[in-house]
């Protein structure tokens, strides 16, 4: 059998060494959540230190009362450093607050006696319970470390409730110690063991969250959504990595028609708005046939993949008509807006997106220049006619 001082020894430096890990990225980033796991592991390695001085001084207020406190302290704080992230319907903190008070109260009753263990055992199993419903309704990009967490949780949980199931064997007397000292020194070991699972993987979970939020900002655009240049660029080049070299990808670039004079007569806040509505077109047509992006002021970009020039105009058309068809309303005003868009398209196997891209821009000038409000496929002024919306 394993040794156990050893493996508490063990448990208890390393949550240490955790705590003292959580505290210091505490003091970096003054997230309260890492304040709580800090604690949670202080109280789990104080709950240790307190059993392992059983052996030496007899003060069960101390080893025993406290100990308990401590055990189900650990969890409770992993749940309150949980409840910001999670989407789980809120709770009110105060009468959590009000049951911890009172389980206290109780075990001050019992503590002396075999239930204070069993009282423990049952709250902790709850609270893990609790822990892993909050994880579940936790959005997470690191999906594997996740549904690890909820197992450490869920089994914690059942742990924590075949420890009541043994200690009421126990001590009703119905078994004798010595056949119940593995299983308890079992459910011992892996009590340690997913105490500390749980405090290497949490700040796992957390790091992987708040990089891909950072990602998320970096590369998307706050009024609209929408991808900003980067985030464009990026996925254009991932997804050109991929596509047949002999398939053709298209580029459309759209600019909304006379937009200072929106600015300059219902003031930049519409303007704004105008920015969203447009937006909103795009993205409803385009949501599953490309890559929308704004990549400037009152500029966007749609990136088809395998479509050629031909079915790109016929869909920037689309979107020039939806955008034409109702006016734009805020404020008890009614807008009337219109894009132009410029379209290239090129082979992948010749792909240069930088090329692309300007193709697509001096059509984009080209349809401005010459009447707004329609979509431009070809460099040559002259292939140009006068109709709105003329498709060249
Ligand atoms: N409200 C708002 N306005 C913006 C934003 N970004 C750029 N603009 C405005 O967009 C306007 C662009 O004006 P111009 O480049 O002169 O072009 P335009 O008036 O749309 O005329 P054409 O492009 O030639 O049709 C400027 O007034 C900018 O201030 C934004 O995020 N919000």
């Amino acid at each position: 059998m394993l040794h156990l001082p050893t493996l508490i020894s063990l448990c208890f430096i390393l949550n240490l060494f955790i705590a003292v890990f959580f505290f210091s990225v505490y003091r970096y980033k003054k997230q309260p959540c890492y304040l709580f796991f800090a604690t949670a592991c202080c109280s789990f390695i104080t709950a240790i230190a307190l059993i392992g001085l059983r052996d030496f001084i007899e003060f069960p207020l101390l080893t025993h009362f406290f100990a308990y406190v401590f055990i189900i302290l650990s969890p409770l704080l992993v749940i309150l450093g949980l409840i910001p992230q999670s989407q789980a319907p809120a709770i009110k903190l105060t009468p959590l607050y009000y049951a911890c008070a009172m389980c206290c109260t109780l075990l001050l009753a019992v503590y002396l006696i075999d239930a204070g263990q069993i009282i423990t055992s049952i709250i902790t199993a709850v609270l893990f319970s609790y822990a892993a419903y909050l994880m579940i309704k936790t959005p997470s990009v690191a999906v594997v470390q996740q549904r690890l967490l909820v197992a450490c949780f869920t089994i914690h949980s059942v742990v924590m409730l075949l420890q009541v199931v043994l200690l009421v064997l126990l001590y009703s007397s119905q078994i004798s110690q010595a056949s119940l000292a593995f299983g308890l020194q079992l459910l011992l070991v892996t009590h340690l063991f997913l105490t500390t699972a749980t405090a290497l993987i949490l700040p796992f979970i957390k790091f992987a969250n708040a990089e891909s939020r950072l990602i998320n900002l970096a590369n998307h655009d706050p009024l609209t959504q929408l991808l900003n240049r980067r985030g464009f660029f990026r996925l254009c080049k991932k997804i050109t990595k991929t596509a047949p070299l002999n398939s053709r990808v298209s580029l459309i670039m759209l600019d909304i028609d006379l937009f200072k004079q929106v600015n300059d007569q219902y003031g930049h806040e519409t303007g704004d708005e105008a920015i969203k509505w447009i937006a909103q077109h795009i993205n409803e047509l385009f949501f599953e046939l490309g890559v929308t992006a704004r990549i400037g002021g009152e500029e966007f970009a749609i990136f088809l993949n395998q479509q050629n020039l031909a079915q790109a105009r016929l869909l920037a058309q689309k979107l020039c008509s939806s955008i034409n068809e109702y006016p734009f309303y805020f404020n008890g005003n009614s807008i009337a807006l219109s894009v132009s868009a410029g379209i290239s398209s090129m082979l992948v196997r010749e792909l240069n997106m930088q090329a692309l891209l300007l193709q697509a821009d001096k059509r984009l000038y080209l349809a401005k220049e010459t009447g707004r409000n329609k979509v431009v496929t070809h460099d040559e002024k002259s292939l140009l006619t006068k109709a709105p919306t003329a498709i060249i």
